[in-house]
């Protein structure tokens, strides 16, 4: 546990955290795409083809909206660097993601970073991170996506006063919520099979984290073997919901947002459970061989299609 001494409250919101560049060409996107399992059933998927083939002509290929979230990866891949704050990297899993889009991705840009820390929550065992960026096109400046990634630290709590332990957030406690799921049959399920392979694929989307290739990694960390990166399954949920739910059109994706509640090995079967709500998708995701939820959240779309 890290000692309470090295804690200041203000030196840690006072922290800068650099801006950071991202720049991807359509060979990034069809790459994150083959790395969620698009096509993975089906290479000629009607639904999925346009992610990383030209299909029918079309000028450039498509972008799951959830790779808004590889965005945010590179202000993180040397770690989270906040003044007091020391943890074993190696005990590091991704707790949460949410996303806002505000406008569908280009097949190929360059993006500005801004970073900030969103949340930091002292809860015992672990400490919790959240960091939010906010993603620029460099050339017309728009704002593309905010994400807000949620890190537990386990290992690296009780830096504050344990009686009143430390939480802070700068975003409303109802922006983002664990999703409650209905009791009531889902409106649709879809189930997949992730590959045994699948996160040493994912990884070439820039997640190089040896937690989910490396075995003895994987061991230090309570794993028996490398687990499966939480955006990855994230990425397969969403695409199911896209599939089901919006019919293939991705465009009306309007926010994304996930807890992740367990580890995923590669080689398992995910089941997406989908339930309307409104202009609201909320989602569980289970393993089927374990019979365990490891992803639950939900999905805001902009309208519903017009044949559901
Ligand atoms: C783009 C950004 C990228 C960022 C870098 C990411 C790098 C990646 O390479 C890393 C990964 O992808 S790791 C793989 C994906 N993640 C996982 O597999 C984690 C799955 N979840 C778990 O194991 C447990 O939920 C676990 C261990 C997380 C928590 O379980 P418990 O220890 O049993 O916790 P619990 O006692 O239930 O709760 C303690 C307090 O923590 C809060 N909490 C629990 N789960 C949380 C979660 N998933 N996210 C956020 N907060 C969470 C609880 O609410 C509780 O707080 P409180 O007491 O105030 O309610």
């Amino acid at each position: 546990m890290a000692e309470r001494s090295q804690f200041d409250h203000d030196r840690v919101l006072a922290h800068k955290f650099p801006e950071s560049t991202y720049v991807y060409t359509e060979r990034d996107a069809a790459i994150y795409a083959l790395g969620v399992g698009a096509c993975g059933r089906d290479a000629i998927d009607a639904d999925e083809l346009k992610y990383v083939y030209h299909e029918n002509g079309q000028q450039s290929i498509q972008v799951l909206p959830t790779f808004a979230a590889l965005l945010s990866l590179g202000s993180m891949t040397n770690g989270i660097d906040l003044p007091g704050l020391q943890y074993d990297p190696r005990l590091l899993l991704h707790g949460q993601q949410y996303i806002e889009l505000y406008r569908p991705f280009p097949s190929s840009a360059s993006i500005q970073n801004k970073v900030s820390l969103a949340g930091l929550h002292d809860k015992g065992k672990a400490a919790i991170v959240e960091i939010e960026t906010k993603s620029y096109e460099k050339e017309s400046g728009e704002l593309l996506c905010m994400n807000r990634s949620t890190i537990f630290l386990r290992g690296a709590g009780g830096f504050s006063n344990s009686t009143r332990p430390y939480s802070y957030s700068n975003y409303p406690n109802n922006q983002v919520t664990a999703a409650k799921i209905p009791k009531s049959q889902p409106f649709a399920v879809f189930e997949d099979l992730i590959q045994p392979s699948q996160a040493l694929l994912y990884r070439l989307s820039g997640d190089y984290n040896p937690l989910h290739s490396d075995p003895m990694i994987a061991k230090v960390a309570g794993f028996s073997r490398p687990i499966l990166h939480g955006l990855c399954t994230l990425g397969f949920a969403v695409r199911a919901i896209i599939k089901c739910i919006c019919r293939g059109d991705a465009t009306i994706v309007k926010n994304i947002f996930g807890r992740f509640l367990l580890h995923v090995y590669p080689g398992e079967t995910l089941i997406t459970e989908m339930w309307l709500d409104g202009l609201r998708v909320i989602y569980q995701a289970k393993v089927k061989e374990r019979n365990r939820a490891v992803l639950s959240g939900f999905v805001g779309l902009h309208h519903l299609t017009s044949s559901l």
